[in-house]
């Protein structure tokens, strides 16, 4: 296995071949491999994409002491030589993964009135055994005891409010200081950290925060995003027209979700639940959808999902088995939604690592803002792992699986979500990649 620092300078070398084949400035644009033989997981993050995201939100900003940690990471799972990981001019920095113990936080979304409190009190009053900690982001005034009743009763071990203000913009700094505190005040004295946003927030901007902050990324990984829809209600709101560059929050809550609860659907008849779930797929056909009411499904629909642990076995399996399935009974891609959809490419074949890289880095580059989830499953030349991936725009988070079986067909799967996504492009630029 080639040291970290070795593969640090693959990284720092294809980083200048792509930026002066693009022709952007060097300050602005970073590639990488996003793929490597090595047995780690790597977060890598494109320079470009921060460059907007700084002008756009002062906090990210302001409170980075060093903002080029987070650039690029490089993270080892169990490599030995993680121990000796270090930074380096060239990658940015090399940060050792630590064996993932970190706290999982699982981040509930949903339009308003969808059922996110109903939910989480149901998740707070169950019987599971977890020392559960509540952040609670609501406009205004909030009725602590009357919302969360349950959590009270329950004991919850600590509700945080965040008020006044959406948690996908003013209110992130505090998140962050909100983690943190948690982290250093009461480590060990909880298991799971719950957070619910407002129904009006845009979740890229909080998932983003797991990754491109270290006081959290260290201490909290991010197990998954539910998505609370109202059976009744969401076609409306999916049906509202944005303003030009406007985005709709009820569109990109489904989007980003990993589980997805359709629920309410004691106010609806079967057919009209039928239709949403089609829509729905429409525009996330990867993660895995329930319906229920009173937000009542099993907890380990919720907790302990996963959705970004590339070591779980149930991501892989799960998801990927939505998408054969939805693949099989759809020849097509449609989406009723402002162009926002979900392209899946299922393919055997053996991948081309370089080309794969060249591909995906300047995809990145141009699409990085569209593009808000993909997943993937690999079949790499000379490797005789699966090689699971994914990404929330720029960041991407890859590494190994397990074996492949000796009878088992090597077939690609990925999954893209995202804004006026050309499947054809998609399909022709990954096999492309093929050798
Ligand atoms: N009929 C019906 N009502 C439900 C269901 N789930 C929740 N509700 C009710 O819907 C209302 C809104 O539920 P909440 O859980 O507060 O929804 P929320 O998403 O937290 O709402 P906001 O915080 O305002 O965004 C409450 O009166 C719930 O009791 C359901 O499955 N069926």
């Amino acid at each position: 296995m080639a040291s970290v620092a070795s593969v640090s300078m693959g990284i720092a070398t294809n980083f200048l071949g792509l930026a002066k084949t693009r022709s952007y400035p060097i300050s602005s644009v970073k590639t990488t491999h996003f793929f490597t033989r090595n047995r780690q997981n790597c977060i890598v993050q494109n320079r470009k994409f921060l460059a907007c995201t700084i002008s756009a939100n002062s906090r990210i900003v302001c409170s980075s002491k060093q903002p080029e940690r987070r650039f690029s990471r490089r993270l080892t799972a169990v490599s030995s030589s993680a121990t000796s990981a270090a930074e380096t001019e060239d990658s940015g920095v090399v940060t050792k993964i630590p064996p993932d113990n970190r706290i999982p936080a699982t981040i509930i979304t949903g339009f308003l009135g969808s059922g996110k409190t109903t939910l989480l009190n149901h998740i707070l009053t169950a019987d599971h055994g977890k020392r559960i900690a509540v952040i609670e982001n609501e406009f205004g005034e909030v009725d602590i005891d009357g919302s969360l009743v349950a959590a009270k009763a329950a004991g919850v071990e600590d509700i945080i409010m965040l008020n006044n203000g959406c948690l996908c913009c003013t209110v992130r700094g505090d998140l962050v200081r909100m983690i943190s505190e948690l982290v250093s005040k009461k480590k060990g004295k909880f298991d799971h950290i719950v957070i619910e946003t407002t129904g009006l927030a845009n979740p890229a901007p909080i998932i983003q925060t797991f990754y491109a902050e270290d006081q959290i990324f260290n201490d909290v990984k991010l197990d998954g995003v539910v998505t609370l829809v109202d059976a009744k209600h969401a076609g409306i709101h999916l049906n509202e027209v944005k303003a030009e560059g406007v985005v709709n929050e009820a569109v990109e809550q489904i989007a980003y979700a990993d589980r997805i609860i359709v629920n309410k659907t004691d106010l609806v008849h079967e057919p009209e639940v039928a239709s949403l779930v089609e829509r729905i797929k429409g525009i996330n056909r990867m993660a895995q959808l329930k319906g229920t009411q009173y937000g009542q499904v099993d907890l380990d629909y919720v907790l302990g999902i996963g959705g970004f642990d590339l070591e779980s076995s149930a991501f892989p399996t799960n998801f990927l088995n939505a998408i054969a399935e939805h693949h099989d009974h759809h020849s097509h891609d449609h989406s009723h939604d402002p162009g926002v959809s979900s392209v899946s490419i299922v393919c055997e074949g053996t991948l081309d690592l370089e080309k794969a890289n060249m591909w995906l880095g300047n995809l990145l580059l141009d699409r990085s803002d569209d593009i808000y989830r993909m997943k993937g499953l690999l079949s790499v030349d000379g490797m005789d792992e699966r090689f699971v991936f994914q990404g929330v725009h720029d960041i991407f988070q890859g590494s190994p699986d397990r074996l492949w079986g000796a009878d088992e067909a090597r077939v690609n799967k990925l999954v893209f979500i995202g804004k006026n996504l050309d499947r054809k492009e998609l399909e022709e630029g990954f096999k492309d990649c093929l050798l």
